[in-house]
């Protein structure tokens, strides 16, 4: 990879491109940002293979359900490229060979899946019709464009529907990264927020740290910070204490996976926060696109939740601070019950209350 240490990030603007394309699909590259390296360092890598992508994804140097999407989506082009574009057959069977690696990456985010679907189902159509393998290459590009332009638009309609549920001088908790950074460039729970300033709405943020990868700490305040919306961070077993000082009107979290009946996996700790939300009787709110919902799943029992690596506990951005040996569980999820959750803030609408009819109903059957 190629690190292109930038700076300073780039002045606000409308959006941060997260992860996107630079160069033609013969010889270009997948541009991302290194969120491992945020807030200190504003640095985007160029990944030409997929090893390079894959390892962004494991490594959350790109993350968030959408943002990983649109990152399988362009390293499935790369991937195409395979051993040259000898034939229209050589770059369906080297697509199909780059997404079955892509799949072994992280296996919460559906996201990672449906884009990778959608580019699989894109070549094995167009190998029909393709009157080379360049063109064929050219049209995977354009639709891994149409994924992220899609989210783009995706992330500001579910900011428009969620900036309705919240009032000025809200105070709004948050959990882990579900900002730009977690998208194509607006995010999910947090264009909630920046939508709801933008309509004039001050609000206030409480950004839960969220341990042990810090993305709240990292991330979203540093999204926030930049914004100029107020954010104080507080350490995650701190959320319930600010809700009982009446700090709190609104929780809105991100999403990444969603079954049939609203259940939904989010970053670990989420549960705990709906658990306090319901005691104190403040709404618990889910930002998500329908990319997010797997309906084949009834319920968010068999959601598959990622184990990660202990040495992110015991070891922390590199600080050994638990004995040598010492037992670790390191779930990087969990299910939030759809009881729990007052709505879902999709780009096609709200769900409300959050049934399996309801979200058949706004996302399907
Ligand atoms: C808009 S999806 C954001 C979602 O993804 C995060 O997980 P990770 O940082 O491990 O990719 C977290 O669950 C966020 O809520």
């Amino acid at each position: 990879m190629t690190h292109h240490p930038t700076g300073p990030a780039p002045a606000v603007g409308p959006s941060i491109e997260t992860v996107g394309w630079v160069g033609s699909a013969r010889d270009g590259a997948v541009r991302l940002i290194d969120q491992t390296l945020l807030p200190v360092e504003f640095s985007r890598i160029d990944c030409r293979d997929v090893e390079t992508v894959w390892e962004a994804i494991k490594m959350l140097r790109v993350r968030g359900a959408p943002a990983i999407g649109i990152a399988a989506a362009y390293g499935a082009v790369l991937g195409a490229r395979g051993q040259g574009l000898g034939s229209v057959d050589a770059v369906v069977s080297s697509l199909r060979a780059a997404a079955a690696h892509l799949r072994t990456s992280r296996p919460t985010a559906v996201n990672l899946f449906w884009a990778l679907d959608r580019m699989q189902r894109t070549a094995e159509a167009e190998a029909t019709t393709a009157p080379g393998p360049e063109v064929l290459l050219d049209h995977l590009l354009d639709e891994a464009r149409a994924i992220e332009q899609e989210d783009r638009a995706m992330c500001r309609a579910i900011g428009r529907f969620g900036a309705e549920l919240l009032e000025p001088g809200h105070g709004i908790l948050t959990h882990c990264n579900a900002g730009g950074l977690a998208t194509s460039d607006y995010g999910t729970a947090l264009a909630v927020i920046f939508s709801a300033v933008e309509q004039g709405k001050a609000v206030h943020v409480y950004a839960d740290e969220t341990r042990p990868l810090l993305q709240g700490a990292r991330l979203t305040a540093w999204e926030l910070q930049r914004r100029g919306i107020p954010v104080t961070l507080i350490c995650d077993n701190m959320a319930p204490q600010v809700m009982k000082e009446g700090k709190i009107q609104a929780v809105v979290v991100g999403a990444d996976r969603i079954a049939a009946n609203g259940d939904t996996a989010n970053k670990i700790g989420t549960y705990g926060v709906a658990l306090a939300a319901k005691a104190h009787d403040i709404p618990f709110y889910v930002a998500a696109p329908s990319s997010t919902f797997d309906l084949s799943l009834p319920d968010g029992s068999s959601i598959p939740i990622e184990q990660r690596d202990p040495r992110e506990i015991t070891h922390g951005f590199g600080r050994q601070t638990a004995p040598e040996g010492v037992e670790v569980y390191n779930p990087a999820f969990d299910v939030t019950p759809s009881r729990m959750i007052t709505a879902i803030i999709t780009e096609r609408g709200v769900i409300r209350p959050v049934t399996a009819d309801a979200v058949a109903d706004l996302i399907g059957t």
